[in-house]
């Protein structure tokens, strides 16, 4: 299985880079992994918040393919403790599903097409965090859940 992360616009932060390439780098030695972003399509023209919405959600599920799993994240999401969360990459590699997407929306969340398509949503808290910030978090998370399936010490129970 691979998984793949589907986030909207460059980090112009580059800390956050940097900190954000130091998990995919940690990330990549358990699983293959990749960062998808997809241009900010903000200032491109004068779209309404739906309309934005509507475009970004295209650009999303152009990015998938139907035998994916695609899950969102969410604020009003299902919450795992990272134990959980790393059963429930477990089962998705159990699955036999080839490719896990995860997608973290813009600024104004998801189109209705996206959460269509959707199996599921994870939320990582009940706060809004930026779709900046988000990124660095969940893929904290998804090295932390490697390492929970791994017995390794960087988790402590
Ligand atoms: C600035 S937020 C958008 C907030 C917007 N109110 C909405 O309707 O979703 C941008 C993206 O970051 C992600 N995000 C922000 N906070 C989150 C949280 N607590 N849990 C999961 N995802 C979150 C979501 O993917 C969201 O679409």
């Amino acid at each position: 299985m691979t998984i793949k992360l589907i986030t909207i616009g460059k980090t112009d932060n580059k800390q956050l880079t940097h900190l954000i390439n130091d998990y995919i780098k940690r990330l990549s030695f358990y699983i293959k992994f990749q960062l998808e972003i997809i241009p900010d399509i903000k200032n491109s023209k004068n779209l309404s918040e739906e309309q934005q919405k509507k475009k970004e959600g295209t650009l999303i599920l152009s990015k998938t393919n139907t035998t994916d799993a695609l899950i969102l994240l969410d604020e009003q999401g299902k919450q795992y403790d990272s134990v959980h969360f790393s059963n429930y990459l477990q089962k998705h590699m159990n699955s036999g599903i080839k490719q896990l997407v995860f997608v973290i929306g813009g600024p104004y969340g998801f189109s209705e097409e996206v959460y269509n398509k959707a199996q599921g949503k994870i939320s990582l808290s009940k706060m809004t965090f930026s779709h900046q910030m988000i990124r660095l978090f969940f893929i904290e998370q998804l090295y932390r859940g490697f390492t929970i399936l791994r017995n390794e010490p960087y988790h402590h129970r």
